[in-house]
């Protein structure tokens, strides 16, 4: 069977980071392991606390996984201090990991702040030239490239901006768009338009992870990298026009939607 890892923060009420990291890869059929950089306390509604692991402490549950279950994948999401940054790094490099995707995760739906303003500078340093692929939003593809993303010609300048720090893919994610839901992948000099129905749920909490742990678990079964964003994007799409609607705020997916016939 193959083997994803998720190396992220953990959300208690399920909907983000870990736990819908994990869900997903269950629902691609793969065995998920998982690291965990930080807990937080949160739901649909906020972010209400933050605890992080100490880098001893995520550097032996790297030990743990690599030494044991080489995983065929690894997602990275919210990872909130340049310490935790630089231990990733490092164990990655030492365990030669391989089909790596980087979720730089910054802000959370509900508007808080889960990276640490000095942290920005280690995750293009050490992570990105690592990745096989690095996620951002518009936003977050707004802060890495200094530029603006308004029009389709903005997303193909900003990626070329963030790809002097990576070999690998830049996938500039449109959720934020408010006609479409088109994503735009820069792939080696190439460019790659993926569109996506825009769902009208205003339940998106953990949108960003659900596709970030999709297209890890899609490179761990041998997909290319284009392949596995455009079947991570009919997947997530899928679970979000379910139409779960949990909690009081920005509710999460339903993960299991394909499952459904078997209750
Ligand atoms: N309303 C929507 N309908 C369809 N697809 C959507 C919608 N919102 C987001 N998406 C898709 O979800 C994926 C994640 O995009 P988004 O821009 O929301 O990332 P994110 O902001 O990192 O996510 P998160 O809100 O979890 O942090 C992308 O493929 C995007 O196109
Ligand atoms: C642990 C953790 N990781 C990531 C997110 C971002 O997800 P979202 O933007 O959907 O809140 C989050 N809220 N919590």
């Amino acid at each position: 069977m193959k083997t994803v890892l998720t190396i992220a923060g953990s959300d208690c009420s399920g909907g983000a980071g870990i736990q819908a990291d994990l869900k997903t890869i269950a629902a691609h059929g793969l065995y998920g392991m998982s690291a965990i950089t930080a807990l937080t306390a949160q739901n649909t509604t906020g972010v209400y606390g933050i605890s992080e692991t100490t880098g001893e402490f995520l550097a032996s549950q790297l030990d743990c996984i690599f030494q044991d279950i080489y995983p065929d994948a690894v997602k990275i999401g919210m990872v909130s201090s340049r310490e935790l940054i630089h231990v990733i790094a490092e164990k990655l490099k030492e365990y030669k990991a391989k089909n790596i995707v980087v979720d730089p995760v910054m802000v959370s739906t509900s508007g808080s702040r889960l990276l640490k303003d000095d942290a920005e500078e280690a995750l293009e340093e050490c992570l990105f030239p690592l990745a096989d692929v690095i996620t951002p939003n518009v936003p977050e593809a707004e802060v890495l490239s200094g530029i603006k993303i308004r029009e389709r010609e903005d997303f193909c300048q900003a990626a070329k901006i963030i790809a002097q720090k990576t070999a690998g893919g830049i996938l500039i994610k449109g959720g934020h768009q408010i006609e479409d839901a088109n994503d735009y992948l820069y792939l080696k000099g190439e460019e790659h338009w993926f569109s996506g129905r825009r769902v009208n749920n205003p339940n998106t909490h953990g949108t960003g992870c659900t596709l970030s742990s999709a297209i890890a678990s899609n490179l761990a079964a041998g997909n290319s990298l284009p392949e596995s964003i455009r079947k991570a994007k009919e997947y997530l799409t899928g679970a979000l026009e379910d139409g779960l609607n949990l909690g009081a705020g920005s509710g999460p997916l339903n993960h299991m939607y394909r499952l459904k016939d078997l209750l």
